[in-house]
């Protein structure tokens, strides 16, 4: 099992809670108020049953006047504790956004990417949860605070009866946490397997139709063990807490018996009896919700936890991502003593790039190729600045690209990978609205998608895709983008062979001649003669090759 981290993300010196330190204080101030004037006014109550009645102007007034103060107080914390929450709840979530976004691409593909929704919809949820009822739990424990002492001033002996109590109730509960903890733990780690299993429904929804084996394999071997997994740590930390507090409750009425017992033995006044049992029965409302918040609490710890871990994956920010300045390309783009390793996974030995040497010119047509797992998307990836050379320089005209400015280098490049991504809207440009959605309609044309796609204010708009139009739409992103340099990483590999021929002497030349350097992965070796150079990546090694001879009339 992790360790159940502290709750710094809350409590630490920066942590969410304390930077709403003054609301959180008012409202628990104001709860405190309430529950002060809940306390006096069963007090009142008290007097009234046990005393002659005295003016009765003069008690409604007392009993108005409480009541509104209890109003009062219970309606401001109410609302400070709602809006702080809210507040809170967004501040988490833009600060893992923050978080996510400015992480290094490595982090990223480590900590791996299924594992993200489950932390930022289910986990921050119940943090959320956490901080929105943590406020009146709070006004509830005061109100059990404010009645003991009210118990202690009527009869200290009998209050330290009460205390014991519940120090015995509490000492239940958490028994009863410590060991359901262990298994909210482990049907964390089951959602996390379960959430994988319901990317498999969706993404493999093709497969699964057409093999009841993967089905079945999907079904009982992944779903449903985890589910049952889940349901059985669930009922088991469920059972846990029910046992505690249904023990708590009788222990409740043995301690009402006991009260009344105690008060005939000690000879107590039919008043301070009254008292106890007053406060006793109304107390129990607001100590159900302390007991009621702590399997709510032990869950919300182990969510905190994940929350606290993914932030702490992506703790470490890449520097310099609002520069505003705009990169230029006046020369060249070179690697100098490049050297990149992946951290070896379970079995496997791991792929190490390098050390090599790659000098990009400003307006050249460079082809990488090389056999699948050689390491050219890897190569990629350094190139673009998406990976930082573990050993040796990557240098922009000459000048090393320093960690602080290697967002702005990126910047440079408008890509189409081979696990693109399709965004609805184009992307912002320096260039103005109009001129990108000109640019991105005439390349709908030129790609022959103009009967399928329209350019609506920065978005496009129209019918699903086929596999090849889909990167043929990616390459419509990357022309309304337009940077200097465009990067392709077997974007023809999904074409037909028409289409194929145009992008490699019809597309490559005229992108060329507007002025963009251009990279691309290709296996296309029947096109190598359109490259200025071709590279091929052997085994993480990167050396120089003739360009082939082309036989123009295939197609
Ligand atoms: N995130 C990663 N973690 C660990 N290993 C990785 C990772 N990405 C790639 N690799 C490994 O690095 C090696 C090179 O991968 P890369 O994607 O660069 O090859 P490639 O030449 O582009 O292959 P292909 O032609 O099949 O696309 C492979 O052995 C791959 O398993």
């Amino acid at each position: 099992m992790r360790d159940i981290p502290s709750l710094a993300l809350l409590l630490g010196p920066a942590g969410l809670l304390r930077r709403h330190a003054l609301a959180l204080t008012v409202a628990g101030l104001a709860g405190v108020g309430a529950s002060a004037a809940t306390v006096a006014l069963l007090a009142r109550i008290n007097v009234a049953l046990h005393r002659p009645a005295g003016p009765l102007g003069e008690m409604a007034l007392a009993f108005v006047g409480l009541g509104l103060a209890m109003l009062a107080g219970r309606a401001t914390a109410s609302a400070l504790s709602n809006r702080t929450g809210q507040t809170i709840i967004r501040e988490l979530r833009l600060m893992l956004a923050q978080r996510i976004l400015a992480a290094p691409l490595d982090a990223l593909e480590r900590y791996r990417t299924h594992r993200l929704l489950p932390v930022l919809t289910g986990d921050v949820g119940m943090v959320s949860g956490l901080c929105l009822s943590l406020p009146m739990t709070v006004v509830a424990a005061s109100v059990v605070l404010g009645c003991v002492l009210w118990l202690a001033w009527l009869s200290w002996q009998l209050a330290l009866l009460v205390l014991g109590a519940l120090a015995l109730s509490l000492a239940l509960q958490r028994w009863a946490q410590d060991r359901a903890m262990l298994r909210f733990e482990a049907a964390r780690d089951d959602e996390d397997a379960l959430h994988k299993a319901w990317r498999t429904l969706g993404d493999g929804a093709k497969e699964l139709r057409l093999s009841r084996g993967r089905r079945r394999q999907l079904l009982d071997g992944r779903i449903a063990r985890h589910a049952d997994d889940i349901a059985r740590a669930q009922v088991e930390a469920g059972d846990l807490f029910a046992l505690s507090f249904e023990a708590s409750a009788a222990l409740y009425f043995l301690l009402v018996a006991l009260v009344f017992a105690a008060a005939r033995w000690w000879q107590l006044s039919s008043e301070v009896a009254g008292g106890f049992v007053l406060a006793l029965l109304y107390m129990k409302g607001s100590l159900d919700q302390v007991l009621g918040f702590l399997p709510f609490y032990a869950r919300a710890r182990v969510a905190l936890g994940r929350v606290n871990e993914l932030g702490a994956c992506f703790a470490n920010p890449e520097p310099g991502q609002v520069s505003d300045e705009p990169p230029q390309l006046l020369h060249s783009i070179t690697l100098q003593g490049v050297r990149y390793a992946f951290e070896a996974s379970e079995g496997a030995a791991s792929f190490a790039l390098g050390p090599l040497d790659l000098q990009l010119r400003r307006g050249e047509l460079l082809f990488i190729v090389g056999d699948n797992g050689a390491g050219k998307t890897t190569l990629l990836k350094l190139l673009t600045g998406l990976y930082r050379p573990q050993q040796g320089r990557l240098l922009l005209d000459g000048r090393p690209v320093e960690d602080a400015g290697r967002d702005a280098y990126r910047q440079l490049f408008s890509p189409v990978l081979s696990d693109f991504h399709l965004f609805e809207e184009l992307p912002e440009t320096e260039r103005p609205a109009a001129e990108r959605d000109a640019a991105a309609q005439a390349a709908l044309e030129r790609l022959e998608l103009a009967h399928k796609l329209t350019v609506q204010d920065g978005r496009l708009a129209g019918t699903d895709l086929s596999t090849g139009q889909r990167k043929r739409l990616a390459m419509v992103h990357a022309c309304a983008e337009a940077r200097p340099v465009m990067v392709f990483d077997e974007w023809a590999a999904d074409q037909d062979p028409a289409f194929r021929k145009r992008f490699y002497r019809e597309f490559l030349p005229a992108l060329r001649a507007q002025g963009h350097t251009l990279v691309v992965i290709s296996h296309d070796d029947r096109y190598f003669e359109v490259a200025d150079r071709v590279l091929v990546m052997e085994g993480g090694q990167l050396r120089e090759a003739p360009a082939a001879p082309t036989d123009v009339s295939r197609p």
